[in-house]
């Protein structure tokens, strides 16, 4: 019989629901050896980032500061109008408590920059970090990155239990979105706590997808594709290109390989798989961008590898996979704002337009939403 992921999820959600800090100190033991505590101490703290060197603090500072130039540009402000002497418009304000999940396999500190910045720049004020241990302890450079960005709040749970612990509020405050990439488990994890918290994305095991031509540096378009594989083994790399010659070379285990007739055709095989990444290096790249729907980055030409833009460009690695990027985008700074409308509206304004409303209301049958609108002089 085929594993069924989605029980398997529901079922240890539900256990954490039911026995709370039991099932998440037993899961956690079974899956990632260790039973608590779960919170990171200052001691903890101080010890990791003691071991930092002074080269590597340059370049998570660097890196920090090209993620922020680039995020603080999406950051939203109220858009208000005027009109009849009304006031209409949209405010925002930040979500207060999120969580982030940072991925533990190989813990990835570059993913608490991507979810951590731009969460700083919304104004979000609480985080709460998990990061599966390895051995008891956080990865030293995550730790570093979290007391970077003024965030002190990190536990040491991985999985489907650090997805219920911040959905549900087991060993921790609840929180009110969950962030950040995961495996598969954690990603299911995820899609099933939406409603009890809000969340990013699906953004699960990585994927790549490269749309070249002859003109293409062939190994560049395999180092792109073996480079995303490199996650795990639930990882994808499809090429989808015009020349057999770099079809021929890129045949390797892993990759599948899509020989077209034009570039047109490998457009649409792009849409249709909906790549977390494309890249596309070809001799005119800009020119294929107005055929792609489908794609949660884009990256153009052959000085944008997906690796630069997992690290340094600026631009977010947490991006929709398996097909999820057909409804939904990459991680922005509005992920972790909430637009309210407002309104303000004239006297003038109200008896003009309230027909509308009355009539409306009659529609749907509504008596005390017609009556609220007519009560008034
Ligand atoms: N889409 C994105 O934006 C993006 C960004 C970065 C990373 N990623 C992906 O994130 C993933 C990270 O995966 P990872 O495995 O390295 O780390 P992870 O932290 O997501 O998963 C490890 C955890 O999975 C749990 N687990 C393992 N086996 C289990 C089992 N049989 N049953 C229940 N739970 C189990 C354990 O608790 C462990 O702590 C990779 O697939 C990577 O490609 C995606
Ligand atoms: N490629 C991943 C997004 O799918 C992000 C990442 C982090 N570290 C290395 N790569
Ligand atoms: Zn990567």
């Amino acid at each position: 019989m085929d594993f069924d992921l989605e029980s398997y999820v529901a079922g240890m959600l539900k256990d954490i629901r039911e026995r709370g800090i039991e099932a998440v100190r037993e899961y956690s033991k079974k899956f990632d050896n260790y039973d608590g505590p779960f919170r990171v101490t200052e001691e903890e703290f101080e010890e990791a980032v003691e071991r930092i060197p002074e080269k590597d603090r340059e370049i998570i500072v660097r890196t920090v500061e090209r993620l922020w130039e680039y995020h603080e540009r999406q950051m939203e402000r109220e858009r208000l109008f005027l009109k009849n002497g009304s006031l209409y418009g949209l405010i925002y304000r930040p979500i207060r408590r999120i969580g982030i999940y940072v991925p533990g396999g190989k813990p990835l500190p570059s993913t608490l920059m991507m979810v951590a910045v731009p969460a700083k720049i919304a104004g979000v004020k609480e985080i709460a970090v998990t990061i599966p241990p390895k051995e008891g302890k956080v990865n030293p450079y995550v730790l570093y990155v979290a007391e970077l960005l003024g965030i002190d709040e990190v536990y040491k749970l991985g999985g489907v239990q650090a997805i219920g612990a911040m959905a549900y509020g087991v060993g921790m405050e609840k929180v009110d979105k969950i962030f950040g990439p995961g495996n598969k488990f954690v990603n299911e994890a995820k899609r099933q706590v939406f409603g009890v918290v809000g969340i990013d994305s699906l953004a699960g095991p990585s994927e790549i997808a490269v749309i070249a031509d002859k003109t293409a540096e062939k190994d560049y378009v395999l180092a792109d594709l073996l480079s995303q594989l490199e996650h795990g083994k639930d990882s994808k790399a499809w090429l989808l290109t015009t020349s057999k010659e770099l079809a021929d070379y890129c045949s390797r285990d892993g990759i599948e390989v899509v020989l077209c007739e034009s570039l047109e055709e490998c457009a649409e095989k792009a849409n249709e798989i909906a790549p977390e990444h494309l890249e596309i290096i070809t001799e005119r790249p800009m020119e294929l961008v107005d055929l792609i729907e489908n794609a949660g980055a884009i990256y153009l030409g052959p000085y944008t590898p997906v690796p630069a833009a997992d690290y340094f460009l600026g631009v977010n690695h947490v991006l929709p996979t398996g097909g999820a990027a057909k409804f939904s985008g990459v991680l922005t700074v509005r992920d972790f704002l909430k637009p309210i409308s407002i309104a303000q509206v004239s006297r003038e304004e109200f008896l003009a337009e309230r027909e509308l409303g009355l009539r409306l209301a009659e529609i749907e049958g509504m008596v005390f939403h017609r009556r609220s609108m007519e009560v008034r002089k």
